[in-house]
């Protein structure tokens, strides 16, 4: 089989998590990283015409979550049974609605610095009550072990700290699972050589 090939531009952004499960797993995989320069050019050829695509028995698969829960059906990492596979689930929808919400595309730098304050002292709270919440007592947030709902609360509070450095400090059973999730064997070397992006 060939290996997996991962296609997305040069940041962490919405391949991260995929790259986080392939290397928790051991999974080979190609870590293709498109120039902006090339997009143009190429964008036709992928499906909706967007990234990431992971390439798969020669078919591609987008979607950035439907592409990592693919990956985590396979690395074991979906949640035990029907019910903790939906609370994955709505875990990683919650920290994408949050992504979501960031304003990206802001051109006015005042506006985009309002917007996103508005979003850090109003709903990331919320958030993070709600993450505290699910994880109750355990080490995890699901259940007794871990799942790519923990991999992608490292993913989020990476590029969250960007906009909000120190976002999650009063949150110590949060930021204890962060480094849970970081010194996984195989994503700890991930972290250490992946390329270095602001995004
Ligand atoms: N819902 C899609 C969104 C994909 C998306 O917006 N991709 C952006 C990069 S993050 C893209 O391909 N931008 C280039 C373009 O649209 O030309 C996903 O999660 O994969």
């Amino acid at each position: 089989m060939q290996p997996y090939k991962l296609t997305y531009f040069n940041m962490r952004g919405r391949a991260e998590l995929s790259r986080y499960i392939l290397s928790y797993a051991g999974i080979p995989f190609k870590d293709q990283r498109v120039e902006w320069k090339d997009w143009p050019s190429i964008k036709p050829s992928f499906p909706l015409e967007q990234l990431p695509v992971l390439e798969v028995e020669g078919g591609l698969l987008n979607q950035s979550l439907a592409i990592a829960r693919f990956l985590a059906k396979e690395a074991g990492l979906a949640g035990h049974g029907r019910l903790q596979e939906a609370q994955a689930d709505a875990i990683v929808d919650s920290l994408n609605d949050f992504t979501l919400m960031i304003p990206w595309r802001e051109e006015d730098q005042q506006l985009k610095k309002e917007k996103i304050d508005g979003l850090f002292d109003v709903h990331a709270p919320k958030l993070l009550g709600y993450l505290e919440k699910q994880m109750g007592d355990r080490e995890w947030l699901v259940g007794d072990a871990v799942t790519w709902a923990d991999l992608y609360w490292h993913v989020c509070f990476t590029t969250f700290s960007v906009l909000r450095p120190g976002f999650a400090d009063r949150h110590s059973r949060l930021c204890a699972l962060l480094q849970r999730v970081g010194s996984l064997p195989g994503l700890d070397h991930w972290l250490q050589t992946r390329p270095k992006t602001e995004f």
